[in-house]
């Protein structure tokens, strides 16, 4: 692993030039070496802050033993310096007009190019930029003959009001071991890890035999029909086919599958749909002191908590989800294993069990999440208008026009208006039977850089810009090796993001283990040591 990590010349760290002070020795040297210490850390006076003496340095990175492991070399620190670069160009986009920080987003393509000189200047790969802010490159491979494949990743974050963070959320800072910031885990930390993985193995003479391709949107936040649609369509006027494409989506789960006593990796084979659902009360307005029986805030209320009240019927067993517990039934606990070995007797009284927590009830039914609610002009004013946003997410066994008229049954009130705002069928299934050499070479690489964890198929609960590749393949899969416990899952699109150091050189790890697995002819032997890495 050192021998790889130093390897090479890498490319200028993210930090800049940052001159030795009186930082503590002792707390530098667990760090590694000076110079990565302070460029881990953001700079001298940040470093001299959060380090101050080599107990809190060690506190502050976990322990030693943890300290050395996570920043043990001038790679990794380098890599983290990166990442936290790009945390720091604050690509965020917002719905409407204006969405996108132009500004940031070439900043953004500037760092790329800056900070991967072995990938941007590489006679095997092409840079094309799409729609001004995104990014595909082509890695060509020795063997024109075989089909190629292709990893995504997406630029752009959501957007992150300082509030409630314990650092502001693009500083890119680490605390404790971990890099703070928006898109840490969604979805900086994957294009930053593949681009780390392809500049190591360019730096160290590879050249893959099979052609693969990296899409970097800029948009999909919002959808992504600038970024990933326009990289699909220059795809695709290549007459590109792909053997698979991994995207973000799904990651491992430590302590969220309820008897799994393992972590397991996800590997999203589909993605549910989405319906975006305006619900609009209009009344007469007026002086409040002569209010009509009902006000358009009251009917709007009443027939959102009748959407409450009546969550959309559960379909366990008719979507990938049944293949995650049949794929993990040796790994459950007694008396689970009993239950998910025995699915055709024991589903109903699962799914009611899997029902009862947001996290693992998202995976067996259309979920209905009421998002805005505005209404009302003035304290003293009867409200004319009410207006509220509902967002389905929707089960595959379900599409979105069943959903729409599962939703005016329960309504059951003509008073309240429903607009589409924007909708999108539920994802096919991916292959994942021993055939779908894409599944496997993914699952390979996972084990390979994990060894003690499974992986197993399963239906990804959010959306991502796969939906824009359908045309270059059927094997769309869904998965990023971010390690999370249940008290991390709000950390997507909510406050305090971060990624241990450990886990982002994991990530790294990855997508230098599937680059290589990829070349493999019969991607379920072993070809690789990862002791070499
Ligand atoms: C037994 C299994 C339990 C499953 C628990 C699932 C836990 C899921 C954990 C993490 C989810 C990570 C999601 C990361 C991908 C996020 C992608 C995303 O945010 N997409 C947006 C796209 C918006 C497009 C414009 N409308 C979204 O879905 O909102
Ligand atoms: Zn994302
Ligand atoms: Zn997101």
């Amino acid at each position: 692993r050192a021998l790889l990590w130093e390897a090479g010349g890498g490319g200028r760290a993210a930090g800049g030039d940052i001159r030795l002070g009186s930082a503590p020795r002792l707390a530098l040297e667990p760090l590694g070496g000076k110079r990565e210490a302070l460029e881990a850390l953001g700079g001298k006076r940040e470093a001299l802050e959060a380090l101050g003496g080599k107990r809190e340095a060690l506190e502050a990175l976990g322990g030693k033993r943890e300290a050395l492991e996570a920043l043990g070399g001038k790679r990794e620190a380098r890599a983290c310096a990166r990442l936290r670069a790009a945390v720091r160009v604050p690509t965020v986009s917002r719905e409407g007009p204006g969405a996108a920080d132009e500004v940031a987003l070439l900043r953004f393509g500037r760092l790329l190019r800056e900070e991967f000189p072995a990938v941007f200047e590489s006679e095997l790969v092409t840079h094309d930029l799409v729609a001004n802010f995104s990014h595909l490159l082509t890695v060509r491979g020795a063997d024109g003959g075989r089909t190629p494949y292709m990893l995504t990743a997406h630029l752009d974050v959501v957007p992150a009001p300082d509030y409630g963070w314990d650092v502001p959320p693009f500083s890119g800072e680490i605390h404790q071991g971990y890099i703070y910031g928006r898109g840490t885990i969604d979805d900086k930390h994957s294009l930053m890890a593949i681009l780390e993985a392809l500049e190591l193995l360019l730096q160290r003479g590879f050249v893959p035999q099979r052609t693969f391709y990296i899409g970097i949107g800029h948009d999909e936040e919002i959808g992504g029909d600038k970024g990933a649609r326009n990289i699909a369509k220059v795809l695709e006027s290549r007459g590109v086919k792909l053997d698979f494409l991994l995207d973000e989506g799904m990651v491992i789960l430590d302590g969220v599958v309820p008897g799994l006593q393992i972590p397991v990796a996800v590997v999203g084979v589909s993605e549910k749909g989405s319906l975006m659902l305006r619900l609009r009360v209009r009344t007469e307005t007026g002086h409040s002191s002569m209010p009509a029986k009902e006000s358009c805030i009251g009917i709007l209320s009443a027939a959102i908590t009748r959407l409450e009240s009546n969550p959309l019927p559960q379909q366990f067993g008719s979507g990938p989800e049944r293949a995650l517990f049949e794929y993990l039934s040796p790994q459950f606990n007694f008396p689970m294993r009993v239950v998910t070995s025995n699915l055709w007797l024991f589903g109903p009284i699962f799914s009611w069990v899997l029902g009862q927590k947001p996290t693992t009830n998202a995976l067996i039914r259309t979920t209905t999440a009421v998002t805005e609610f505005h209404a009302g002009v003035k304290p003293n004013v009867v409200a004319p208008l009410a207006e509220a946003t509902v967002n389905y997410r929707i089960h595959p066994a379900q599409s979105v026009s069943e959903v729409l008229r599962l939703t005016e049954e329960i309504i059951a009130d003509d008073r309240v208006e429903l607009e589409v705002l924007s909708s999108m069928e539920p994802l096919p299934i991916s292959p994942f039977d021993e055939s779908a050499t894409g599944y496997w070479t993914i699952s390979k690489s996972i084990t390979d850089t994990f060894p003690d964890i499974v992986s197993a198929p399963g239906l990804c609960i959010a959306n991502t810009d796969t939906r824009h590749y359908q045309k270059l393949t059927s094997a769309l899969y869904r998965f990023t090796p971010v390690w999370n416990k249940l008290e991390d899952i709000p950390r997507y699109h909510g406050v305090n993001e971060r990624i241990s150091l450990q886990n982002y050189k994991q990530t790294i790890h990855f997508y230098f283990n599937l680059m290589q697995n990829a070349d493999q002819e019969e991607p379920l032997i072993k070809h690789f040591h990862t002791e070499d890495l």
